[in-house]
């Protein structure tokens, strides 16, 4: 299969394409036909007999007067249609590439063009440009019938496409551009005039009085004169951006009212960029023309000799992406393509600040959100079906846009895993989805490392690289990941997400030292080429500096200045949960979050409150960083129906005004007053990871708690004094072994995920400390929950009578849980420990029942699917061999007995228990002098949560 290369398509824009030119030379002659076809290698199987959906592929032939041609085969038509003309040229003998205009052709069309503009029939045609004509036929005195020079550069992108066949660099030299089409008009002395130092075309011989007056007739417009907003950007990035007001009377000619805002004379020194924003946009930056330019419009000028007096205007270059001078005026007027009317529209401080927020990777995501002071950039694209927002492939297509950079250039490439000779070793880094490891949380990725491929049907595994360049080709990035995804989409979506992550870690800390730029680049696979980098996005920067040195004196500060720990807001009151559902981390990384909220800007002391944002349902998936950490912090720790309020500093100003409706009321209150931003929110539902949906759909009673039950009559029946949960969670199993007579006067529980030990902490001293009333038949005197990981020793967790890891090991790398079986018999040494982790074979029982289940949604059947594992974090999950290897081989290196049993399902009934358990027991009699040795050596685990029976509990959370 043929693929269209972006970078291709990019030069040939400057030029023609094929298909334009058969067209040229054909018209309607040339008849494209394309045909669908099955691509029979991507059928997954070849030689198999039942026909199999494989991705539409298309065939297009070319049929022109004298003979057809037929492209190869594309995943788009319009490839196809662009290979078929493109074969048809070859066989005409043309060669596009070689057969673009010259310079000297170029400068022919380009003096055709301005003389048909200056024709009478073009007065009345429907043309953006034909408007600006008829309202030079309504001015004064000398300049009745001037055309400004810079509505024609400005209002005609086929004459723009003409001169960059002259001169490439009219795409970001707006003057030059100007230029050529003056020297096109003196070139045309018996049509048009034009004068010295004025940047201004006349048509010589007035226009007959009938074309005047029918093109004049036509107009519709019934309204005297129109009031319209725009806003004024001063030059200087100090100056605040101001509405504008412009009163048009329809008798005059709007550039001249535009004009006389920037305080010139009239609309032939008013210089006019491109449209910004939408193709249908009207939406244009006016400032004055330099007079320096004025005065010399020579080539030499434009071409970068002469220096051009007053500031660069950074906003407005930065919107347009060509260069402004002075300060300027952003308004959406002017005439289209639909209607001899003068289309406006008004432009409020809001959708300027929208458009700011727009130019940051973040701000792009939470606008397609519509959730500016919620939403942010998630840092993992773990699966289709869990992502809110445009996609990231989209957002960096945007960010392209924004910054006038190229389309993004995707390459992807794939392996065949049959053929692989290296497919033992690939297969561990396979995933679905990628999975990002931002802290010691478990993150959940859809990080899913494959050890079978062949069962789950992949062929083909995809990696995807990125390259972004300037709109001249050059190379300002490149990310190239290692990782390698089953769907090409979801390999193109991580390398965008890649890209874009890096850049908004760009933009939050522009002046971040270039070692730690170069490092957060390396980190995501992103090699980046500074001189063209920092050359793109100086402007950009230039606004932002000072507006950061602004911010210093007022109350203002930058979103990364943020608290971005996963701690409570410290002035914020919550309300928390009592626990979850299920017995793992609740709720888990990978469900759906559904959440109402509002945001108020707050005055200390709260006697004055303007709401800014507010969203009846809003979801996000948990775990992901979709949210701002702070709403993320506090939602794990709501249960569903509760609410909490919170209060946080500002963000930075561009996110408050864009979220504003008025933001010009906003602005003078803002720097007036010490303001906080009060969040709202209420916890409405969640959807499971598919884990959790299982075992409770499955199992009665959940197999969660059927774990918990087998530990807690072992611990019963063992008489153990002492107890000690590695991977405690939430501490499900802890909390209920309160609930039983037993002999146990230490628990103690160790994790890494500061809101499991956290909510964790919570449950206990509840219980703890109730425990006269409720919990009358234990006699518990103290608990302690440690913040470590159970990979490395802790001394003070020596020696225990019963240990359990419920859960925990299918959550690390396989090398770490080996690693951990060694550790904790050998230096932990419990007299028991018991380790429960899913049963892999039981996972076709699961997986067939969720996709027969009725009420499922189908969404999540297709998540199910392509899940091979029961839990997105999960790193692997063992077979019962494999499982039983694993433990007996440990047992024995360490002179432990090792018993197999499980819960869910049953042991004689392929394929087994749904979650496999291994007890072991050691052989050897404690050693107590040993204990004392080493007691305080290593302690490697920091103290959560501390709860003594006779001093109450003691927290350093
Ligand atoms: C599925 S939960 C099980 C929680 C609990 N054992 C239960 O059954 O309810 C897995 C837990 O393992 C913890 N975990 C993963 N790797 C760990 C490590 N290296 N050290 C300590 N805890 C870890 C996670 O933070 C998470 O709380
Ligand atoms: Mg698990």
């Amino acid at each position: 299969m043929e693929t269209g290369g972006s970078s291709t398509t990019a030069v040939r824009k400057l030029s023609l394409t094929p298909k334009s030119i058969i067209f040229q030379k054909f018209g309607k002659e040339a008849l494209y036909i394309v045909e669908e076809v099955q691509d029979v290698a991507q059928n997954g199987c070849p030689g198999l007999a039942i026909p199999q959906k494989g991705p539409c592929l298309y065939r297009c032939s070319l049929q022109l007067p004298d003979f057809t041609v037929s492209s190869g085969i594309f995943k788009k038509k319009k490839d196809a249609e662009q290979s078929a003309a493109e074969k048809a040229l070859e066989k005409l003998g043309i060669h596009p590439s070689t057969d673009d205009p010259s310079a000297e052709e170029a400068s022919d069309k380009l003096i055709a063009c301005v003389k048909y503009f200056f024709s009478d029939e073009f007065l009345s045609s429907l043309h953006p440009l034909s408007g600006h004509f008829r309202a030079a036929l309504r001015r004064d005195g000398d300049l009745y019938g001037s055309v400004p020079t810079s509505v024609i550069a400005a209002c005609d992108s086929k004459l723009c496409n003409i001169c960059k066949l002259i001169n490439p660099k009219v795409e970001t030299n707006h003057f030059l551009l100007i230029s050529y089409i003056m020297s096109a008009a003196t070139r045309l002395p018996e049509f048009v005039v034009t004068s010295e130092g004025q940047l201004s075309i006349w048509r010589k011989n007035s226009y007959p009085p009938e074309i005047i007056e029918s093109s004049l007739f036509q107009q519709s417009d019934t309204v005297d004169s129109i009031c319209i907003t725009g806003m004024h950007i001063p030059c200087s990035v100090e100056k605040e951006v101001q509405p504008v007001t412009l009163n048009i009377s329809l008798t005059e000619y709007y550039l001249d009212v535009i004009a006389r805002k920037l305080g010139l004379a009239d609309g032939n020194k008013v210089m006019i960029s491109r449209t910004i924003g939408k193709a249908s946009s009207e939406m244009r930056l006016y400032f004055a023309a330099p007079k320096s330019y004025l005065m010399d419009q020579s080539s030499d000028f434009v071409n970068d000799k002469v220096h051009i007096e007053g500031l660069l205007n950074s906003r407005a270059s930065c919107f347009c992406g060509q260069d402004i001078y002075g300060d300027a005026i952003l308004a959406s007027i002017g005439y289209t393509w639909k209607s001899k009317d003068l289309f406006h529209e008004d432009i409020t401080l809001q959708s300027y600040y929208r458009m700011l927020v727009n130019l940051m990777p973040s701000g792009i995501y939470k606008l397609s959100r519509e959730a500016i002071l919620a939403a942010e950039l998630p840092v993992a694209f773990t699966t289709r079906t869990n992502w809110r927002g445009s996609f990231p492939r989209e957002i960096l297509s945007t960010f392209c846009r924004q910054h006038w950079l190229s389309e993004p250039v995707f390459s992807t490439s794939s392996i065949s895993l049959k053929a692989s000779s290296e497919t033992s070793r690939l297969d561990k880094k396979l995933k679905v989805s990628e999975s990002v490891k931002q802290d010691k949380e478990c993150v959940s990725g859809g990080g899913t490392a494959t050890n079978d491929l062949k069962s789950v049907g992949s062929e083909s595994a995809f990696k995807c690289e990125v390259k972004l360049f300037s709109k001249s080709q050059d190379l300002i990035l490149e990310c190239s990941p290692k990782e390698f995804y089953k769907k090409q989409s979801d390999s193109i979506q991580n390398a965008s997400l890649k890209v874009l992550s890096w850049l908004n870690q760009y933009f939050k800390d522009p002046n971040m030292a270039s070692e730690k730029l170069h490092y957060s680049a390396s980190v995501l696979d992103i090699r980046f080429y500074p001189e063209n980098f920092f050359k793109k996005f100086s402007l950009y920067l230039s606004m932002l500096n000072i507006q950061q040195s602004e911010t210093q004196g007022g109350n203002f500060l930058r979103l990364n200045s943020m608290n971005t720990q996963n701690t409570m807001p410290e002035n914020g009151v919550c309300c928390l949960s009592t626990g979850g559902p299920d017995s793992g981390v609740y709720p888990s990384n990978g469900c759906l979050l559904f959440i109402s909220y509002s945001v108020s800007l707050v005055t200390e002391g709260g006697n004055m409150k303007e709401l800014l944002e507010s969203r009846e349902e809003f979801e996000f998936e948990i775990g992901s960083g979709a949210v701002i950490p702070h709403v993320e912090a506090v939602v794990t720790q709501m249960s569903i129906g509760q609410s909490a309020r919170f209060n946080t500093e500002l963000p930075i100003q561009e996110l408050i005004l864009s979220a504003a409706d008025d933001s010009a009321r906003l602005i003078p209150l803002l720097l007036s007053k010490v303001w906080w931003l009060e969040y709202s929110i209420s916890l409405l539902r969640t959807t499971e990871p598919p884990e959790d949906r299982m075992e409770q759909a499955f199992f009665s009673p959940p197999l969660s708690k059927q774990r918990v039950e087998y530990a807690v009559q072992h611990i019963r029946q063992s008489s153990a004094t002492t107890l000690v949960d590695f991977g405690c969670g939430s501490g499900s199993l802890l909390d209920s072994i309160l609930d039983y007579p037993t002999s146990l006067e230490k628990v103690v529980g160790v994790d890494i995920s500061l809101k499991s030990l956290s909510r964790a902490a919570k449950i206990l001293h509840s219980k703890l400390s109730k425990k006269c009333d409720v919990v009358p038949y234990n006699d518990v005197k103290s608990a302690v929950l440690y913040d470590g990981s159970i990979t490395v020793f802790d001394s003070r967790l020596r020696g225990f009578n019963i240990g359990t890891c419920l859960e925990v090991i299918e959550h690390m790398e396989e090398d770490e849980a080996c690693n951990f079986g060694n550790i904790v018999l050998s230096y932990f040494q419990p007299r028991i420990l018991i380790v429960s982790t899913p049963n892999y074979e039981y996972n076709v029982i699961l997986q067939r029942s969720s996709l027969t289940s009725q009420d499922d949604d189908p969404d999540e059947k297709i998540q199910s699917q392509s899940c091979k594992f029961r839990n997105h974090d999960h790193k692997f999950e063992w077979t019962r061999e494999q499982f039983n290897s694993w433990a007996s081989e440990l047992a024995a290196r360490h002179n432990y007995s090792v018993e197999f049993s499980g819960v869910g399902g049953s042991v004689d009934i392929e394929p087994g228990f749904a979650s496999q358990i291994a007890v072991f027991k050691s052989r050897l009699p404690p050693e107590e002098d040993y204990y004392q040795k080493v007691e305080d050596l290593a302690h490697n685990y920091k103290v959560i949560w501390e709860w003594d029976s006779n001093n109450e509990s003691r927290s350093s959370l």
